[in-house]
C-alpha cells in the first residue's frame, strides 16, 4: 500500500467519525440540597454562627449588601450544626481544608447524581447509550475526580469518556456547553452528559472588616447541581430536541486580569472581586454580542432570547442597561438569581430550564419564549466570557417538569 492510498483511507474514515447535524440540547435536570435559607435571615445565621455578633457596623453593612442583591432564598448544604461542629470554616482565615475537602468530595457528585438522574429521566433512554461525561465543579479537587465518583453512582460504562474540569468558577456554565457541543458533532451517535455541581462550603467563611469582597461572596453563593444532555441527529422517536448549541466563543476581556479572582489556600477557596466588575463586563459586552450574532445576521437585541449568567444583581442591571434590552428579557436570569443565589457554573443551565419550563406554561410556540434565537453569556475568573448561540425548538409537553 503506497503511503498516498493511506492518506485516502484515513480521510474516508474520519468522514464517518463525525455527526451531520448540530448539537442539540435534549435533557435538562436540576437539584438542590433540601437544606434553605431565607436571604432575610441570613446576616443573623451569619453573624451568630461564626460568632461575630459582637461587629456591629459590619453585620449593618452586610445586611445592606444583602438587601441588594435581590436574592430571596438560598439553598445550602451547610447547617449551623456541621458549622458548630467545625468551628475552623467559621474564622476569615483559619487552616480548614481537609474539613472542607472530606464533605465535598462525597456532596458535590451526590448532588450532580440527582440532578443528572432527572436528565436521564427525562431523555428516556437507557444509561448505557451515554457515550461521555463532563464534570465541573469550582467546588473540592480530587484523584480520581468526582467525574468518577458519578461515572459509579450512575453505574455508567466504565468505558464511558470523561472529562472533568476542576476550578472553572462561574464561566463553567458556558464552558461544558461549548465542549459538549465539539463532543457531540465530532462523535457520531454520542450522547454526552453534562454536569455542573456546586457546593459552597468551599468559599464560606467568617466575616472580616478588611476584606468586603469576601461578605459580597457571602451574601450572593448557593449551592446546586443542573446537568443537560447533548447529542446531535436527535432520534425524534423517543428524543426531544429542546436547543441547538449554535456557535460559542471564549474570550478574556483585556486589563481585567485581578477583576474576578478566586485562590485555593489552606483555609479554603478566597474571592477576591473588584467593585467595578460589572462595569467591566458591561463595557465590553456588545463587542462580544456582536461578535457572536452578526455572523447569523442577527442584530437586534430585543429579538433574542437571554441567558445570563446572575453573577450578582449589579451584573444584569448593568447588561440590560448596555444594550437597552426591554425589561422582561433578563426575567429567567434573575428569577434564578432570586431563587437559588448565585450557583457558579450550574446558574446557566437552571436559567435555561427556567426558560423552557416558562415558555411552555405560557403557550409560547418555542421553548426559547416563543422566539427563534437566543444568546447564553457566562462570566468568570479572567474576565473571561463564554458566549454561546442558542437555536430554540418548539415548546412540547413530552418531558418532566423539574
Ligand atoms: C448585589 C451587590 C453585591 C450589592 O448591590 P449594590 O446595588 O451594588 O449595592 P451597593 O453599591 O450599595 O453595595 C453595598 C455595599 O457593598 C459594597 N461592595 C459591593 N461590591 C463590593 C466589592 N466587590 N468589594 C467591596 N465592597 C463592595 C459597596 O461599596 C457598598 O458599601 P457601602 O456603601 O458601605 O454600603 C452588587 O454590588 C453586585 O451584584 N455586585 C456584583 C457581584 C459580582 O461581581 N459577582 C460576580 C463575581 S462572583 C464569582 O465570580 C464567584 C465565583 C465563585 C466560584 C467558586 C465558588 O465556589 C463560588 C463562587
Amino acid at each position: 500500500m503506497t503511503s498516498f492510498q493511506k492518506v485516502a483511507d484515513i480521510e474516508k474514515f474520519r468522514e464517518t467519525q463525525g455527526a451531520q447535524g448540530v448539537a442539540t440540547i435534549l435533557a435538562i435536570g436540576t437539584a438542590n440540597p433540601s437544606n434553605y435559607i431565607m436571604q432575610a435571615d441570613y446576616p443573623d445565621f451569619y453573624f451568630r454562627v461564626t460568632n461575630s455578633e459582637h461587629m456591629v457596623n459590619l453585620k449593618n453593612k452586610f445586611k445592606r449588601i444583602c438587601d441588594n442583591t435581590m436574592i430571596v432564598k438560598r439553598s445550602m448544604l451547610l447547617t449551623e450544626e456541621f458549622l458548630n461542629d467545625n468551628p475552623n470554616m467559621c474564622e476569615y482565615t483559619s487552616p480548614s481544608f481537609n474539613t472542607r475537602q472530606d464533605l465535598l468530595i462525597t456532596e458535590v457528585p451526590k448532588l450532580g447524581k440527582l440532578a443528572a438522574t432527572q436528565a436521564i429521566d427525562e431523555w428516556g433512554l437507557p444509561t448505557s447509550k451515554i457515550t461521555h461525561l463532563i464534570f465541573c465543579t469550582t467546588s473540592g479537587i480530587d484523584m480520581p475526580g468526582a467525574d468518577y465518583q458519578l461515572t459509579k453512582l450512575l453505574s455508567l460504562s466504565p468505558s464511558v469518556k470523561r472529562l472533568m474540569m476542576y476550578q472553572q468558577g462561574c464561566s463553567g456554565g458556558g464552558m461544558v456547553l461549548r465542549l459538549a457541543k465539539d463532543i457531540a458533532e465530532n462523535n457520531k451517535g454520542s450522547r454526552v452528559l453534562v454536569v455542573c455541581s456546586e457546593i459552597m462550603a468551599s468559599i464560606f467563611h467568617g466575616p472580616s472588616p478588611n476584606h468586603i469582597d469576601t461578605l459580597v461572596g457571602q451574601a450572593l453563593f448557593g449551592d446546586g447541581a443542573a446537568a443537560i444532555i447533548v447529542g446531535s441527529d436527535p432520534d425524534l422517536a423517543v428524543e426531544h430536541p429542546l436547543f441547538e448549541i449554535v456557535s460559542t466563543n471564549q474570550t478574556i476581556i483585556p486589563d481585567t486580569e485581578t477583576a474576578i479572582k478566586l485562590h485555593l489556600r489552606e483555609d479554603g477557596l478566597k474571592l477576591h472581586l473588584d467593585k467595578d466588575a460589572p462595569k467591566m463586563i458591561s463595557k465590553n459586552i456588545e463587542n462580544i454580542l456582536t461578535q457572536a450574532v452578526c455572523p447569523l445576521g442577527l442584530s437586534d437585541w430585543n429579538s433574542l432570547f437571554w441567558i445570563v449568567h446572575p453573577g450578582g444583581r449589579r451584573i444584569l442591571d448593568e447588561v440590560e442597561l448596555k444594550l437597552n434590552l426591554d425589561k422582561q428579557k433578563l426575567r429567567a436570569s434573575r428569577h434564578v438569581l432570586r431563587e437559588y443565589g448565585n450557583m457558579t457554573s450550574a446558574c446557566v443551565l437552571f436559567i435555561i430550564n427556567e426558560m423552557r419550563n416558562k415558555s411552555l406554561k405560557d403557550g409560547k410556540s418555542t421553548t426559547g419564549e416563543g422566539l427563534d434565537w437566543g444568546v447564553l453569556f457566562g462570566f468568570g475568573p479572567g474576565l473571561t466570557v463564554e458566549t454561546v448561540v442558542l437555536h430554540s425548538k418548539p415548546s412540547t409537553i413530552n418531558r418532566i417538569d423539574n
